[in-house]
């Protein structure tokens, strides 16, 4: 009897992922110039694609998505992750705080991870290669730029005390977290700001939803010239 509970134990995965996405019809402006059009559909692809990936990896509890927009609330909610209303005025540190709070409040034993909502290329093998090698208090995933962050993880019982915005990787070192130092976390690393970011999201291979748009764009290119897109 003890020996199968302690199995069942050992089985509860252990990192509760908190994604924040901003309302889609502000998001991601830095692509708005190159996709007009599509601006706002490429910001929801990126943060389903990404939630979709996040609940495929084993290392993953739960996924807690903080945000105040309708449709991507609705798309995550049905792959099974929980949606958390964003904190007016708040910011992207501020929907952290408030979403490590709930899932330290959930999930006490499992460590809390911060994940940006826009690695469209996001592998699920990559994103466990990286919870694996979380062994520190607090741990960072620096993004492709190398000046970012992708991901900041804390073990459990420890405050997360997020730091992202520009700066970020030199910001979290400082304040004592350690930078995972994985190779092969190509798609963990690879977030979308601009429009040649997307360019390197799709030759690395991006999920369903962002091709579904990506195809959408080509279709609107190709169809009508200079149509934007
Ligand atoms: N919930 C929530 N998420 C945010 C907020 N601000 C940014 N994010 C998310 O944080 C992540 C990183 O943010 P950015 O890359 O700066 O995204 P962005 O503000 O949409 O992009 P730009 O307009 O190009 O600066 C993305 O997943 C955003 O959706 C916020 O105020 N609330
Ligand atoms: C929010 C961040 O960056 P970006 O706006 O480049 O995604 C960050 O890297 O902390």
């Amino acid at each position: 009897m003890e020996e199968s509970c302690l199995m069942a134990d050992l089985q509860v995965a252990p990192w509760t992922l908190v994604i924040p996405v901003k309302r889609t019809a502000i998001a991601k402006s830095r692509l708005a110039a190159a996709y007009p059009q599509h601006r706002p559909e490429l910001a929801r692809a990126f943060a389903v694609d990404t939630t979709a990936a996040a609940l495929e990896s084993p290392l993953v509890r739960a996924v807690l998505v903080v945000t105040d927009d309708p449709v991507v609330s609705a798309d995550v909610a049905a792959l099974g992750a929980r949606v958390i209303p964003d904190l007016l005025e708040a910011g992207l540190n501020g929907a952290l705080e408030h979403g490590a709070a709930i899932a330290a409040r959930e999930f006490p034993e499992a460590g809390i991870v911060a994940l940006s909502a826009d690695l469209p290329a996001l592998r699920p093998a990559e994103l466990t290669a990286a919870l694996a090698v979380c062994t520190a208090a607090r741990s960072f995933v620096i993004d492709q730029p190398g000046t970012g962050t992708t991901m900041l993880a804390a073990a459990a019982g420890v405050a997360l005390d997020p730091r992202f915005g520009v700066g970020s990787a030199l910001a979290h070192q400082a304040s004592g977290a350690v930078p995972i130092e994985l190779m092969a976390i190509e798609s963990l690393r690879r977030d979308v700001d601009t429009a040649a970011d997307l360019a390197h999201a799709v030759q690395l291979g991006v999920g369903p939803r962002t091709a579904d748009v990506m195809s959408l764009v080509l279709g609107a290119a190709t169809g009508s010239e200079g149509l934007a897109c």
